[in-house]
């Protein structure tokens, strides 16, 4: 039998109004396929609107939203840690299902969140975190359920790689687009989020729980933002056949001694961040704009990759109502379906150790300046070979003005503690100019 499921949209910023919009355009469609009439009842904003349909209640007080009689399915997009979690935890307490938007909050809270959810029977749903329209979270908990997922790696902040994308191809100033991707909903409320890195730990922390069964752990990603990469490393990267691209990377790293390539030790789980240099030909390479696109290598099934907007109104509340759809099934079947909060179940949580940032595996590109003299460029390799590193490439390029010669050197992978102990004897070299700089590369095949 048809019911009416009742909705609080809490938010009336881009992804709120981005929901109201979808359900306008698409009410027709989403009866068809759920069976049932989705109903605003109430709506969550600080100032009375006349924009709103007159049948929607304007509410301020989102606590008395989250208990009231007439909502079944809280949707917050207010963003922020206090008052979200407040009323999520409100909401929760009042057996209503939530769905938010919010990575910053789950990522720091979501342990708390979701017990508290498992405790009352509720779900909470979270699909427009991560990737935004791309289905990441259900392609992770659902589709590859019965995969072992080894490794994940993406683009997972559309404002950064937008960007990235309008410096690079346009040859725009940061500011200018960063204020063009705010115009565009795409940022964050504070968009040192999005530029420094932040925003894609929040997602990447939820990924890897998802992925790999561990609790979140946002406080042991490491991450670097976008704000120190240069043009003159976007075009000596092109010139040695690279792009640079901001990543996320979740791998679970084995025991190398090991012979039986069957039963390897893990010994830990590497959560990271930061611009990297993949190879030009690869798919990652050609994500632009605000698309996303996240690679997943799981067994059996191999390599798959996710790719679509990554931000916006329109990308944002197509996850948020797959979400809406999703609990509709579960109010309305019997005994309905459900997938944990974090993909496994809660007392199957593994407490596989996050591997320290010195602990992580890559090859790098490092750009340094020397004087001109005899012997500099003998003295940086033998300081790597010394530390066990190979070189993969170098390209020194001709003295500029002020007499200072650009080395670039790509090497193979190696453990970051190593480099960091070589970059220092580097640096400390009195030929050596200028700090290195150092991106590392992309080295998941
Ligand atoms: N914009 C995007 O492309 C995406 C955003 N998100 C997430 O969705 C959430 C919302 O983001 P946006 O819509 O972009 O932010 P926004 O800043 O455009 O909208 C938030 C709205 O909530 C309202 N608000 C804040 N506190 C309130 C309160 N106490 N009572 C009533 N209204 C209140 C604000 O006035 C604003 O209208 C955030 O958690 C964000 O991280 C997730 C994926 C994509
Ligand atoms: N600010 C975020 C919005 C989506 O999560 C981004 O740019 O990716
Ligand atoms: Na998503």
């Amino acid at each position: 039998m048809s019911k009416s499921i009742k909705l609080a949209i809490l938010g009336l910023g881009t992804v709120g109004t981005g929901v109201l919009d979808l359900l306008k355009d698409n009410l027709k469609e989403l009866k068809r396929r759920s069976g049932h009439d989705i109903v605003i009842t109430q709506v969550g904003t600080r100032r009375q609107r006349d924009d709103i349909d007159p049948t929607i209640k304007q509410n301020s007080d989102l606590m008395a939203i989250a208990e009231s009689d007439d909502v079944d399915i809280v949707v917050e997009v207010i963003g922020g840690m206090t008052v979200a979690k407040e009323v999520i935890i409100h909401a929760i307490k009042n057996g209503k299902h939530v769905v938010t938007a919010n990575k910053a909050l789950l990522a720091e809270h979501g342990n708390e969140i979701f017990a508290l959810a498992e405790e009352h029977n509720v779900h909470v749903a979270y699909e427009a975190a991560v990737a935004g329209g791309i289905p990441i979270i259900k392609v992770l908990r659902e589709a590859l359920a019965a995969n072992k997922i080894d490794w994940l790696t993406g683009i997972i902040n559309g404002t950064g790689n937008f960007i990235m994308s309008e410096m690079r191809d346009k040859g725009r100033d940061f500011d200018d687009v960063l204020a063009e991707a705010q115009e565009l909903g795409y940022a964050e409320a504070d968009p040192t989020f999005d530029v420094e890195g932040i925003d894609a730990a929040h997602k990447l922390a939820l990924l890897a729980s998802i992925a790999f069964g561990i609790p979140l752990q946002f406080d042991k990603v490491y991450s670097e933002g976008i704000t120190k990469i240069t043009l003159q490393d976007v075009t000596y990267a092109e010139e040695l056949g690279y792009r640079i691209k901001h990543l996320g990377f979740a791998v679970r790293r084995y025991d190398e001694q090991e012979s039986d390539a069957t039963d390897k030790k893990l010994t830990g789980i590497e959560l990271r961040v930061h611009p990297t240099l993949i190879p030009e030909d690869k798919l990652l390479a050609n994500v632009n704009g605000v698309k996303n696109a996240v690679l997943v290598n799981s067994h059996p099934l191999g390599q798959t990759l996710y790719y679509g907007d990554g931000a916006g109104a329109g990308a944002t509340a197509s996850a948020v109502m797959a979400d809406v759809m999703d609990l509709i099934r579960v109010l309305t079947v019997k005994d309905g379906h459900h997938v944990p909060h974090l993909a496994f179940m809660p007392n199957q949580l593994s407490d596989t150790p996050v591997l320290a940032a010195d602990q992580m595996i890559t090859g790098y590109y490092l750009r340094l300046e020397a004087k001109d003299t005899p012997g500099v460029l003998a003295d940086v390799t033998r300081i790597l070979s010394d530390a066990g590193i190979n070189i993969d490439a170098i390209l020194q390029k001709p003295a500029h003005q002020k007499g200072q010669v650009p080395i670039i050197i790509l090497t193979l992978p190696v453990i970051e503690n190593q480099m960091n102990s070589a970059i220092n004897k580097i640096e400390a070299l009195e030929a050596i100019t200028s700090d290195v700089v150092r991106i590392r590369l992309h080295e998941l095949d």
